[in-house]
């Protein structure tokens, strides 16, 4: 691989990983030298090094691939030693990483007999334990499931079919199935390994000529884990290599747990074969937190910052507050809780509500229910059975006007656009016309028990 190859391939880096990731992890590598089908880059620091190698290591190597066929694995000039999981331990001790060895199995599992360059099992996060994860009612059943499969008896769902949406645990579980196991029945080979790696692995294999030995691993191991199989639709030589995998094991009764954002028949390009075989065994779903979920899972990293941070004092109600007002996903529930007690640290202040409220303003405000123009004019216009174009439109029948006044009022309440704005969305009304119907609604609502009870539908509906 030439320096002028290298610098395709980062091209092509810069279009899969984003602009922040390129700069913070992909622009700083050099290529140092091509050796024996070998690529070395140069990390300028051992954490950068190790970073790169457990998150884009696969990505890099498919994409020398693609550009020069003699790449055939990759090394970093980093000490192995300074891996970012201390507890895993290392597939060799060599001073070089490898994107191989980073992907090593969990620790103490026995690992499926593989050639080296496709050695599969990807790294588990020793934060994503069955004792760091929160029951509550929107994941009980998921957790229950999840604990029958890591006991390692004999398989009675198959597979285990783990789904929600994002940040809700999926991965969470999975870990904790793979560190259980793996304490409980170090006998099993496991692996563990996301769709997107899998395909990566399919991949190398395929260029390698070396598919028998793929198949050949993959179908020897007791328990698969593919996390987020959603990546592989519209694939079609993965989703068919996947499919045989799949089936394979099932018919050796060897256990196979997938997770994905989505039910399996509501995953669109997936083959129907595929998508009814993930149905057959039990399909659990990871439903949005409620609040005491929220709650808990504040509370239970609460404890873990006040170990952290120790004389930091949190008022009574922060929690509370924050699992009120932040119930979008896990991940950034956590993230506002690192942040805050990051920050109070730093100012060497009680963690009260107030600073809450300032710390975490951008927060609390990309979280709120947000509630467009658009929205507002489609439901209103929905309840009244109008048009839309009627409602935004110059004609001034009651019919219409009262519609479009409640529609206004609700703009102003549910929204932060300005009178003038809301005006150009009704048809380039002025914002005395808004102002006029916004006073008017104000009005009839003490007096009109009907326009009372439409606004509180409304209200309903649009703030979900
Ligand atoms: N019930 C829970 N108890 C404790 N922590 C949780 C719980 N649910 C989620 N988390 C935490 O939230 C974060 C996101 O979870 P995870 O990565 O498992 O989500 P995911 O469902 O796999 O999301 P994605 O679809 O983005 O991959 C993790 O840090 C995880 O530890």
């Amino acid at each position: 691989m030439t320096q002028e190859q290298w610098g395709q391939v980062k091209q092509q880096l810069l279009k899969t990983v984003g602009s922040n990731n390129y700069k913070t992890w992909i622009e700083p590598l050099e290529l140092q030298e091509v050796a024996d089908g070998v690529a070395t880059l140069a990390a300028p620091t051992s954490f950068l090094g190790n970073y790169v190698s457990q998150n884009f290591g696969d990505l890099i190597l498919y994409q020398m691939g693609n550009i020069n066929g003699d790449v055939r694995r990759i090394n970093f000039s980093v000490a192995a030693n300074s891996a970012a999981r201390p507890t895993a331990p290392k597939a060799d001790s060599t001073a070089t990483s490898t994107s191989e060895d980073t992907a090593s199995p969990a620790p103490g599992a026995k690992v499926a007999a593989a050639s080296e360059s496709l050695f599969p099992t990807a790294p588990l996060d020793d934060r994503f334990t069955f004792d760091s994860f929160i029951v509550g009612k929107p994941n009980e059943l998921a957790h229950a499931a999840a604990k029958r499969v890591a006991e390692g008896g004999p398989v009675t769902f198959n597979p285990l079919f783990l789904y929600g949406g994002v940040g809700l645990g999926k991965t969470h579980l999975m870990h904790a199935i793979a560190w259980e196991l793996q304490a409980q029945r170090p006998d099993l080979s496991v692996i563990y390994l996301s769709a997107e790696q899998f395909m990566y692995r399919f991949v190398q294999a395929l260029r390698d000529r070396k598919t028998m030995d793929f198949k050949e691993m993959f179908r020897s191991v007791d328990v698969l884990m593919v996390d987020d199989v959603q990546f592989i639709a519209g694939k079609e030589s993965t989703q068919e290599e996947f499919f045989h995998t799949f089936n394979a094991l099932i018919d050796q009764k060897k256990q196979i747990i997938i997770s994905a954002d989505r039910a399996p028949g509501e995953i669109a390009n997936l083959e129907e074969r595929i998508q009814s075989r993930l149905q057959c065994g039990l399909v659990v779903d990871l439903h949005p937190t409620d609040y005491e979920l929220r709650l808990g899972i504040l509370q239970s990293k609460t404890e873990q910052y006040s170990a952290q941070y120790p004389g930091l004092k949190l008022a009574d109600g922060v929690l509370e507050f924050l699992a009120h007002r932040i119930s979008t996903n896990v991940r950034v529930l956590e993230g506002a809780l690192t942040r805050l007690f990051a920050f109070a640290s730093l100012v060497g202040h009680e963690i009260t509500l107030e600073l809450t409220q300032d710390c975490l303003a951008d927060v609390l405000r990309a979280s709120e229910r947000k509630v467009s123009v658009e929205e507002i004019q489609r439901q209103v216009s929905d309840h009244y059975n109008i048009r839309l174009s009627d409602m935004i439109g110059p004609k001034r029948l009651r019919s219409f006007a009262r519609p479009r006044q409640v529609a206004m009022y609700l703009c102003k309440q549910l929204t932060s656009r300005s009178l003038p704005e809301i005006g150009r969305r009704f048809g380039g009304r002025d914002h005395t016309t808004v102002m006029h119907g916004v006073k008017r609604i104000d009005e009839l609502k003490q007096q009109d028990a009907q326009i009372a009870e439409d606004l509180e539908i409304l209200r309903r509906t649009l703030e979900g």
